[in-house]
């Protein structure tokens, strides 16, 4: 296979803009590169073709402000199935640190900490996002005070992060689901890496059919504003009495209008909303 890159440079104030351009695009070709040191940005695509790169580059770049001319460049199966590495840093809350299992042999791991070794491949979940990140926070707090046996789903579960997460802080009754088959399999692959074969169930499963009538005491939701709504229904009958349903992937701007949506079905919710630069979520807590 002909596979293509594409490089530009980015003005680096322009990084965070056009990260959530290419999240709210959901077009995975495409990511940013940002060396705070220098400082410099890239904006990286990989296609499968020079064709299909130079169409991905014209629908995209009236919507950059800034970038440079684009450099296209052929390259091996190897440098393509490699080059989402370059983003994964290793980050940390609490005692749980989200380290790329590259660093396993020279991650300085604190003593009682606990690392989740992930390899998120071509999937969605380093913890490097905001959107991530909220939910992470939302489970180490949840976790001071929710016995071991509590339920946790993982809607839409990408690299299988937060599922992950939630086992390794001792729940044991965990369950990630999402409707790209290759997220799933990358969600299982990545619980191996954590020595969790078998104890996390990752399967395939949309919205609709992915709680299967079984309620959850913690469900994520990390899925684009717009598509939570269209599930108000499916999500707030998954959750089980005195459950926490953490909608995440909410651009701040949408962030009234998402929660307006739930608490409008579920007016008896306790709802706690956080902004995270330019992301929001919603935590709603059925009493
Ligand atoms: C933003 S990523 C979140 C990944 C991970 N849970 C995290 O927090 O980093 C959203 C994931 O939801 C999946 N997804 C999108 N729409 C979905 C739907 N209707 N049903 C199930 N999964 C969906 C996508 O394939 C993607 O893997």
């Amino acid at each position: 296979m002909n596979l293509c890159e594409i490089k530009a440079t980015l003005p680096v104030d322009t990084v965070d803009a056009v990260d959530d351009l290419l999240l709210e695009r959901g077009d995975a070709r495409w990511s940013v590169m940002h060396d705070v040191l220098i400082p410099a940005a890239w904006l990286i695509g990989m296609f499968e073709s020079r064709p299909d790169a130079e169409a991905a580059w014209t629908d995209l770049a009236s919507e950059l402000t800034g970038a440079g001319e684009p450099e296209f460049r052929n390259l091996g199966d190897e440098d393509w199935r490699n080059s989402y590495k370059l983003h994964f840093k290793p980050w940390q809350c609490g005692r749980l640190h989200w380290v790329p299992v590259w660093e396993r042999e020279t991650y300085a791991l604190p003593a009682g900490d606990v690392a989740i070794w992930l390899d998120p491949g071509m999937a969605f979940g380093t913890g490097n996002h905001e959107t991530t990140r909220l939910c992470c926070e939302r489970l180490v707090e949840w976790a001071k005070t929710a016995p071991t046996e509590a339920r946790v789903i993982d809607a839409g579960c990408g690299s299988g992060i937060l599922a992950i997460s939630a086992a390794r802080l001792g729940f044991s009754d965990i369950r990630g689901f999402d409707n790209d088959v290759e997220a799933v399999r990358i969600s299982d692959e990545n619980a191996a890496l954590n020595d969790l074969t078998g104890v996390i169930r990752f399967y395939e499963g949309d919205l609709v059919s992915g709680f299967s009538g079984e309620p959850g005491d913690l469900i994520f939701a990390n899925i684009l504003g717009h598509v939570l709504m269209q599930f108000v229904p499916e999500l707030v009958t998954a959750v089980a009495p005195g459950g926490l349903l953490v909608l995440s992937g909410i651009l701040a701007y949408e962030l009234d209008q998402v929660r307006d949506a739930f608490t409008s079905a579920v007016p008896t919710w306790e709802v706690q909303t956080r902004i995270m630069g330019e992301w929001a979520d919603v935590a709603l807590r059925r009493v």
